[in-house]
């Protein structure tokens, strides 16, 4: 069994062992367990370990064997990055606008006498030790609806385990909360079976070709929530107000519910987006029988080492059939000063955001064409460095929502979304990511999604309203967005 992790120096000392040693473990909780009860608090435990690398797509489908609860998925293809994770050691909820604020005090908090191991040096770096996996709820203010009963406004789980690899290293995080009166002979013989069942688990699936998925055997049915012609009057009369002056952007959202006969398929729906969409973070975030999952090609925020990435990313026009013709559309796309309008708003709202939080801002020139499977949009990198003592979490509270997904100004355009879209966005277009120590971590805006509740599931897209919008065409954008998770479910094949 010890196949599963890497010979490294930690395995080589203990050759032969358990592939989590049962005694040191132990000795871990004990400690953990006196410091519970010398501080009357509990103690998180978290305890890295390399592992070989493996296909993150196997690691989550292995999990549901281990019936340890909850799945979390994020991969990014192009750049080899995966977290995996399965349980809750805790988690964090909040509730309100000041749901990243809390979030982030409450991490702080869970932190404080954490013991923390990291069993070699050989480790993915930004991702070991303990990692938050969650997301935040769109808009606080809007009515939620039983639609999203289990995502609150705020998420963090700190998972049991947690698989997480690089570009050329993989670990395995094992995380627990210790408490005073707590049975610790009982809690590492738990761990030490649980690591046992992941190892055997990976061994005898690791050979097997991740099959391709099931056909679907019956009918996708699709129903707009709000019939196509009330969306795009709800568009035309959003391009009057802001005619009127009342806003220049807002984003407009539509919901598309979908249903079949058989239970959707969540692992090849993954890996059908992983392998149409390699640039994009292909997340999934389970809540008992559902989950949120999606490719999204938008970061909202990356933070390594105090230096922050981010991107406005706003502006569409759809592939072309032909080479010639996807150049022509990139480049009338790149000419549209309708399009450089409404990215405009995003550049300047995150840079203006960035600013207060980082000591050196920079933006890229001009905006690119980021091209994805059937639509290209206009993409303009931004970096900077976070100011000491800052997190990722500020800055998220900070750039959420930008101009491309809420409006511009923020507040009168949420306000319009609030009174006209009639959609429930839950976590739709919200932050989704994960959380590190020392502010690292990363976070998408959950765009190309939907809510996956066995046979049944409510996709989302949305597109930017301004001054010069056409109803018709947005819709079409609308459309080609929806494609994605469509798509990704097994549909228009
Ligand atoms: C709102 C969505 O996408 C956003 C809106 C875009 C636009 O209006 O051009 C482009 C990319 C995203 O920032 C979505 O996919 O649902």
């Amino acid at each position: 069994m010890d196949i599963t992790f890497t010979d490294n120096a930690y395995n080589t000392k203990h050759a032969g062992s358990p592939l989590y040693d049962r005694d040191h473990l132990l000795t871990t909780f004990q400690q953990a367990r006196e410091r519970a009860s010398q501080l009357e608090r509990q103690i998180l435990v978290s305890i890295t370990l390399p592992m070989t690398a493996h296909d993150p797509q196997v690691v989550f489908r292995m999990f549901q064997h281990l019936d340890l609860g909850n799945r979390f998925f994020w991969a990014r293809a192009a750049d080899k990055r995966a977290l995996v994770g399965i349980g809750e050691a805790t988690v964090i909820e909040t509730a309100g606008p000041e749901r990243v604020t809390t979030a982030a005090t409450a991490w702080r908090e869970l932190r404080q006498h954490a013991i923390i191991e990291k069993i070699s040096s050989d480790l993915p770096p930004y991702t070991s030790g303990p990692v938050l996996l969650g997301g935040f709820m769109f808009d606080t203010l809007t009515p939620h609806t039983d639609l999203w009963e289990g995502f609150p406004d705020g998420l963090l789980i700190l998972p049991h385990l947690l698989f997480h690899a690089d570009e050329d290293k993989a670990a395995l995080t094992i995380n627990a909360l210790i408490d005073a009166d707590d049975d610790v002979e009982q809690r590492t013989d738990r761990v030490v079976e649980t690591v046992r069942c992941l190892a055997q688990a990976l061994q005898s699936g690791i050979d097997q070709p991740v099959e391709e998925a099931a056909q679907r055997s019956g009918e996708m049915r699709t129903q707009d929530i709000l019939p196509a012609e009330r969306w795009k009057e709800q568009v035309a009369q959003a391009v009057k107000k802001i005619r009127a002056g009342a806003f220049e952007k807002v984003v407009l959202a539509r919901g598309v519910q979908v249903e079949q006969e058989e239970k959707f398929d969540i692992d090849g729906t993954l890996r059908r987006l992983s392998q149409s969409y390699p640039s994009a973070y292909v997340f999934a975030i389970q809540r008992g029988t559902r989950y949120f999952m999606g490719a999204t090609p938008e970061r909202l925020v990356c933070s390594e080492d105090g230096e922050i990435q981010t991107m406005a990313l706003a502006g569409s026009a759809p592939r072309g059939t032909s080479e010639e013709e996807d150049r022509r559309f990139g480049e009338e796309l790149l000419k549209s000063e309708k399009n450089q309008g409404e990215h405009n708003f995003v550049v300047t709202t995150i840079r203006d955001a960035l600013s207060s939080l980082c000591s050196r801002v920079w933006v890229a020139d001009a905006p690119r064409l980021l091209k994805l499977k059937n639509i290209q949009h206009l993409e303009t990198p931004i970096m900077g460095n976070l100011k000491p003592g800052h997190s990722i979490l500020e800055a998220i509270e900070d750039l959420h929502p930008t101009p491309a997904v809420g409006g511009y100004p923020r507040l009168p355009a949420l306000d319009a979304i609030r009174e006209d879209e009639q959609l429930d966005r839950g976590w739709y277009a919200g932050p989704i990511g994960w959380i590190g120590t020392g502010g690292n971590g990363e976070f998408a805006v959950a765009l190309r999604s939907g809510l996956v509740d066995g046979k049944r599931a409510t996709l989302f897209a949305g597109c930017g309203i301004v001054a010069d919008s056409d109803p018709e065409s947005e819709y079409q954008e609308s459309c080609l967005k929806l494609q994605v998770m469509l798509r990704g479910l097994g549909g228009e094949l």
